[in-house]
């Protein structure tokens, strides 16, 4: 099997356990699904995968006039694969030649190879002028409803132009570091911006430590708690370590708390590469005890403000779990205030587009504590546009702001001072 046919099979596979199974990309990559590849083949792999995700409703509006009956979901899969490849400008003969010849090996599904020819050759002849017709596709309703609700109907499409164009890859500069051999853009909030898509290994200053991959919207939590040499900070659920990176590179004295051991081995890796320090804990941020200088929580959240990069969430899940995970986040900040010293600061973060998970958790936190306030670090990060201040004082960021410059991940994120008595 040539190595073309190894990714596109691997890719159905993917498809199989995100639509079928409920299953993110990351989970399945972390659970070895691509470990047997060769790099370029896992790229490819991972290539066809996302951007079939992303363009799923686009393939299946094509897709519908030529299926006349249900098809099961793995040959589906392989028809959604194989269309969108048409329709960006694959090879026909390739495309079509390749699912059927995947197919026709399936042990249970074989017989339905004819089925794979006839409706990918009419996709190829059809397909691309249709494609081009195709309205940007739209989240599904589980998730469109209350984002439409929060941020109303036009926002709503932006958001949606920004998930089908994806996201640049941003990077975090070491402090000092020279990263102009990069060819990157510099952002207004301090990030490097690359838009081709690279090896990031490969990239210059990756085996020196000089940078590591982080959103722009992700560098700013870290840049608000604007640590000082000497402080004790305390990184809750850390890895794998961007803005642990950000704190330790201020001079802090940084503890990094998460609970996953195999994100917390890639913290651990990310500060040998750089050359940054940390106190590395693995464990439950609800079970840490001590006093800080300054508490950074980026609590587990939906992750609904990454969908750019992870096409997979609106089609993996169903909203379902969010209500256990906002609970956890009003425990969490609660438990976060309580590591605080009298004077000190808590940043609280979510990459979520849901006010549930932001703005609401602030507003309560305000009732709940009468030693807290919002504090106004805010204002003084370069290249924050003031429209994107909340009523309570917090941040909020979305995919489509910055859309001349290629968006950001959605996030929000607020200052939480402590009084001193
Ligand atoms: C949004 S990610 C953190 C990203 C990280 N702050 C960064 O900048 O690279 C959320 C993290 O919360 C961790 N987590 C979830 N529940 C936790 C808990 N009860 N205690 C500690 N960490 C937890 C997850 O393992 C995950 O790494």
């Amino acid at each position: 099997m040539s190595n073309a046919t190894q990714a596109r099979r691997r890719a159905i596979h993917l498809l199989d356990e995100v639509l079928g199974e409920g299953k993110l990309l990351s989970e399945c990559y972390a659970a070895g699904a691509l470990d047997k590849l060769p790099a370029e083949e896992r790229a490819r792999t991972q290539r066809l995968a996302t951007d079939t995700l992303r363009n799923l409703e686009r393939a299946d509006r094509i897709l519908q006039k030529h299926l006349k009956k249900a098809t099961p979901l793995t040959v589906h899969n392989a028809l959604r694969i194989g269309t969108v490849e048409l329709c960006q400008g694959g090879a026909a003969h390739g495309v079509v030649n390749e699912m059927v010849d995947i197919v026709s090996r399936h042990r249970r599904h074989g017989k339905l190879k004819g089925l794979v020819n006839a409706v990918l050759r009419k996709v190829a002849d059809h397909g691309p002028a249709e494609w081009a017709k195709l309205r940007v596709p739209r989240l599904p309703k589980w998730l469109r409803s209350p984002l439409s609700q929060a941020w109303g109907a036009p926002a709503m499409l932006q958001i949606e132009a920004a998930h089908l164009a994806g996201a640049p890859l941003d990077l975090s500069p070491k402090p000092g570091a020279d990263l102009a051999a990069l060819e990157a853009v510099l952002l207004p909030t301090g990030s490097y911006r690359i838009h081709n898509s690279v090896q990031v290994s490969g990239l210059p200053g990756f085996a020196t430590g000089d940078w590591w991959v982080q959103d722009a919207a992700a560098a700013l939590p870290a840049q608000i708690l604007a640590a000082k040499p000497g402080e004790s900070v305390l990184d809750l659920c850390a890895a794998p370590g961007g803005k642990t990176m950000q704190i330790a590179a201020a001079g802090a004295n940084v503890t990094a708390v998460d609970q996953s051991v195999g994100r917390m081995a890639r913290l651990s890796e990310n500060l040998e590469r750089t050359g940054l320090e940390a106190t590395v804990v693995v464990g439950d941020a609800l079970e840490q005890t001590g006093q800080y200088d300054a508490v950074l929580l980026d609590a587990p959240c939906s992750a609904t403000g990454t969908i750019r990069r992870h096409p997979d969430l609106p089609h993996a899940k169903d909203g379902s779990g969010f209500g256990a995970l906002i609970e956890l986040q009003a425990q969490m900040l609660a438990h976060a205030w309580s590591l605080v010293k009298p004077g000190g600061r808590l940043i609280y973060c979510t990459c979520s587009l849901l006010p549930d998970e932001g703005e609401c958790q602030v507003e309560d936190a305000l009732e709940m504590f009468p030693d807290m306030s919002v504090g106004d670090r805010i204002r003084d990060i370069a290249g924050i546009d003031p429209n994107w201040i909340t009523e309570e004082g917090g941040l909020r960021l979305r995919p489509d702001y910055w859309a001349d410059l290629g968006g950001m991940d959605g996030f929000y994120m607020a200052e939480l001072r402590k009084s001193t008595v």
